[in-house]
């Protein structure tokens, strides 16, 4: 309602998120702070210890039975072994346990509310897999973040939204990518958009349990959009170590292809600009360069906020170009930080939907 968005019934989607309002390509359209934050490599090491419990319990019992060596069990391992034990709610890790008890019971409802893609019972786990976004950029990222109202936003293979995680505010970010009118649905994307669509599918079948029907998916001319897909793919893989004048081309071809094929991506769109600058950097035309680098600062702003790291590193990067092209001496020193910060093209949404180990909305 007064977010200028509703969450509704969806034709065969479950929930999904409508807009009430128009939201132009660059707006901040939510930001929510995540109820549960489950680091997944944390959570494996207390299962360790309760597994190295669990064994030393039946040790000692073990001991128990064989010598009747009632005065030496160790009960402090029984102890722990009684913990680890223990029967949880909704089949939770200890972690994720303690996180929901120190929930409201309206917020807890609220996690029991989402949806599970799993088959069976409905459980904490199987909410987390289907509805965590990973934090932070990266892939890799083992900690997965439940946010109950982004949770309910549904796929599309050309999202009109973006999600991302702040580390400064603690809050995961939700920018229009496109301008969005009134009734239509915000979606965000689940899996690699560079994939062709068969693939997409598989994809979104195993982690998330739907066929996706998305007006992508059921292009007309599902080859062309497959090639457009795929090009852009191989385009990005090669943009960096291209020839310069060859890569600035390929920069632009990433962009028609992402145009034509409907994908407004702004952080894939931001990657091509600051591939594009540092090759007229080589090709020393920094006139060009400084196009590219306000490009790249257009889109990352508009996907992840003006005072983003991202998008401040692509306005210091242009500052950096305009006094290079009087002096010399800071461009490197910039083009290198900006590096530094700079996510590799498809580290993105799931994770959940990323496996916990790949993509960003877990989704
Ligand atoms: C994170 S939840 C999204 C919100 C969910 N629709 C709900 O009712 O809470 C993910 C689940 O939504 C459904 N979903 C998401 N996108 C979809 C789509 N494009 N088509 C069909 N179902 C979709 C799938 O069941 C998926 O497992």
């Amino acid at each position: 309602g007064s977010s200028g968005f509703r969450v509704v019934p969806m034709d065969g989607k479950g929930f999904g998120v409508v807009a009430e309002k128009t939201f132009d390509a660059g707006d901040l359209v939510y930001q929510e702070a995540p109820l549960i934050m489950w680091n997944v490599e944390d959570a494996t090491k207390t299962q360790l210890l309760n597994l190295v419990a669990a064994i030393a319990v039946l040790l000692s019992v073990f001991l128990l039975v064989a010598f009747n060596a009632v005065g030496f069990t160790p009960l402090p391992l029984a102890a722990a072994a009684a913990f680890a034990l223990r029967r949880r709610e909704l089949g939770m890790p200890e972690e994720l346990q303690e996180q929901y008890e120190q929930l409201s019971s309206e917020e807890q409802d609220q996690l029991k509310g989402l949806s599970d893609c799993s088959s069976g019972e409905k459980t904490m786990m199987g909410i987390l897999r289907t509805n965590g976004f990973s934090r932070g950029a990266s892939s890799s990222s083992s900690t997965l973040l439940l946010c109950p109202v982004l949770a309910r936003l549904n796929h599309s293979c050309s999202p009109n939204c973006q999600q991302s995680w702040d580390e400064e505010s603690g809050q995961e970010k939700l920018y229009a990518m496109t301008k969005i009118q009134p009734g239509e649905e915000l979606c965000i994307t689940y899996c690699d958009l560079r994939e062709p669509r068969d693939k997409r599918r598989e994809v979104l079948r195993a982690k998330y349990g739907f066929l996706c029907s998305c007006p992508a998916c059921c292009h007309t001319d599902i080859e062309t959009s497959d090639a457009r897909r795929t090009e852009i793919a191989r385009l990005q893989e090669n943009l960096a170590a291209a020839q310069p004048a060859d890569g600035v081309e390929m920069a632009k071809r990433v962009l028609q292809l992402l145009d034509d094929e409907g994908v407004p991506d702004l952080m894939l769109r931001g990657l091509a600009c600051t591939e594009a600058v540092r090759h007229c950097e080589t090709l020393s035309d920094p006139q060009q360069a400084r196009s590219w680098a306000e490009k790249a600062y257009d889109f990352f702003s508009k996907a992840r906020g003006p005072t983003s790291e991202i998008a401040q590193d692509a306005k210091a990067l242009d500052w950096a170009l305009d006094s290079q092209m009087s002096d010399d001496s800071s461009r490197m020193s910039q083009l290198e930080v900006f590096t530094c910060h700079v996510p590799k093209p498809g580290e993105g949404r799931t994770s959940g939907r990323k496996k916990p180990e790949e993509f960003e909305l877990l989704h």
